[in-house]
């Protein structure tokens, strides 16, 4: 069997030193045509990777391209894996069972399948069962929407939900035998920085990504407490600063990516 995602991000933190997760979000409005979003998409992409635990291509820009998107998501997700680096797709996806079957088979185990993809927990436990399978199946994973980092999350998340999917992904994890971390993990905004010591306590084995550094205001030097004290187990995720840290330069894109990766060490250190 292959390395799982969670063995693959973590070698990548202790053996390059990092534990950024650079998000793809091509914003169409922002090129001349589609075949320039393509050259610059492949481009950030080659640039961070050095710096980078994994990429996040986050699935709602290039479903927004149509079927030319699909073709560039493969693209990326090939050129990814030529670069060692795990790709973490963003479709928080959820739906009744039977669908849910569908969009594991799609997203975790068929034709577009990326390593690991976010999953939304609001049709009940029972409907995460498919992404879990599929997760567990091909040494992928999937990360739960927990506690998302924008402001209004607390609608719905807040009167304990957020710790209640904590507590089903702490159960999912603990029911692995094996590796250091569980294919599921948790998505934890960045922007919460009071809660992550508390989140990081109750899904000990679960990778944690954490999506808001940069744009969305959070900052790396907040973010230790998402850490074990080995300095693995979370991912912080930047998409538009790195991406489009300095227009399309691509070069103030590598050195986003590398600030963030040095900033994100410096908090552990
Ligand atoms: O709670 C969440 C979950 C996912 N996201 C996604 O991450 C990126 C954030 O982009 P930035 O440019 O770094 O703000 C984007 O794709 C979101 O859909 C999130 O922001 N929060």
């Amino acid at each position: 069997m292959p390395p799982t995602f969670a063995a693959l991000v973590t070698d990548r933190t202790r053996r390059l030193g990092t534990r950024l997760c650079v998000g793809l979000d091509p914003r169409p409005g922002l090129y001349r045509d589609p075949a320039h979003l393509r050259e610059h998409t492949l481009d950030v992409l080659e640039a961070t990777a050095p710096y980078a635990a994994c990429v996040k291509p986050q699935l709602a820009f290039f479903e927004a391209l149509g079927l030319p998107g699909f073709a560039l998501l493969e693209e990326v997700c090939a050129a990814a894996r030529t670069l060692g680096l795990p790709v973490l797709l963003d479709g928080k996806r959820g739906d009744i069972g039977s669908t849910a079957e569908a969009y594991a088979q799609g997203w975790l185990a068929g034709g577009h399948a990326g390593d690991a993809l976010t999953v939304n927990p609001f049709l009940g436990f029972g409907a995460l069962t498919p992404f879990v399978e599929a997760a567990r199946a091909n040494g992928g994973a999937v990360f739960v929407l927990v506690k998302t980092s924008n402001p209004d999350q607390a609608d719905l998340q807040g009167g304990g939900i957020s710790e209640r999917v904590a507590a089903e992904v702490a159960r999912l994890g603990a029911q692995e035998p094996g590796g250091e971390y569980a294919s599921v993990g948790a998505v934890v905004g960045a922007t919460h920085p009071g809660d992550l010591a508390a989140f990081r306590a109750a899904m000990p084995r679960a990778l944690l990504l954490l999506p808001g550094l940069g744009a969305q205001g959070a900052a790396a030097a907040d973010l230790a407490p998402a850490f074990h004290s080995g300095g693995t187990g979370a991912l912080a995720s930047a998409s538009r600063a790195v991406q489009y840290a300095d227009g399309l330069s691509v070069i103030a894109s590598r050195e986003a990516a590398q600030r963030l990766r040095n900033e994100l060490n410096a908090a552990l250190s």
